[in-house]
């Protein structure tokens, strides 16, 4: 048990903010935005998501699937443990990127769909061993996949605690412009990560439907956050925004 001291002690240098729980000078997650039962149990589906979309696969008749299913998985995992991890201060339940709106999740049912429709009528032919092309498709989607993935983490990482969910039209205290790291190369990288990300699941599922889709839809939804995001951050950073827009591209075509 604590002496009375250091509790008294703990209590005073303890701030609640917007900006998460500051105790004795480091920054935790609001508990009342975690709340303990909701994280656990969703670290806990999360993992058995993965856990079974892996055992499955010596028992699949399109293993590309199960590992689009364990990279669903892993962004979704990795959306909640980087923030609590690098942004501790703006972590919450919705940081799982669960509820990420209903064209998400429409798109992927429809990426399901089509894979699990296309694999029955055409087993041979949705294989990435039916020829060299379907190799070299679904090859090439598992490398944009995982790079999708790395470039997105790591703009996670380097944003650190300018790094939020929701497009900031106000700023925070704790809001900096972000130009190192991945920042130095491209202009938007979370967003480079995840339209790749995305594309390269559809070239391994070897969807050539749901890839046009996605392609359209993300890059449309891409351009209009970027436009919208840009109005506020020229707001907060000016000059120094503007030329940093000037210089460093954003790696989606024609943006
Ligand atoms: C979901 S994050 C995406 C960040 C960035 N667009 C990207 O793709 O990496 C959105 C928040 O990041 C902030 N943001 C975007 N670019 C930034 C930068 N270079 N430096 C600091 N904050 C940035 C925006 O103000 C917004 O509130």
């Amino acid at each position: 048990m604590l002496a009375e001291s250091e509790t008294l002690d703990d209590q005073d240098s303890t701030e609640t903010s917007d900006l998460g729980v500051v105790i004795k000078g480091k920054v935790y997650p609001h508990i009342e935005k975690n709340p303990l039962d909701e994280i656990s149990l969703a670290g806990f589906c999360l993992g058995t998501f993965v856990g079974i979309s892996s055992a499955l696969v010596p028992y699949s008749h399109f293993v590309n699937i199960n590992l689009y299913l364990i990279a669903i998985g892993l962004f979704h995992f990795l959306e909640f443990y980087v923030t609590a991890r690098f942004n501790p201060g703006k972590v919450t339940k919705d940081s799982f990127l669960f509820n990420n709106g209903r064209a998400y999740l429409f798109s992927h049912i429809l990426a399901i769909v089509e894979a699990v429709i296309e694999s029955t009528l055409f087993p041979q032919w949705k294989s990435s061993f039916h020829s060299q092309t379907n190799l070299l498709i679904s090859t090439l989607g598992l490398i944009l996949l995982i790079s999708g993935q790395y470039v997105r983490t790591a703009a996670m990482v380097t944003a650190g605690k300018s790094f939020s969910h929701q497009v900031k039209t106000s700023q925070n205290s704790d809001h900096s412009l972000v130009t190192d790291g991945i920042y130095g190369k491209l202009r938007h990288p979370s967003y480079f990560g995840y339209f790749w990300w995305a594309l390269g699941t559809q070239l391994l599922l070897l969807n050539p439907f749901s890839f046009v889709i996605f392609a359209v839809v993300l890059w449309k939804f891409f351009d209009s956050r970027i436009r919208y995001e840009e109005i506020y951050l020229l707001q907060f950073f000016g000059k120094q925004y503007s030329d940093y827009s000037r210089n460093v591209g954003v790696g989606i075509p024609f943006m």
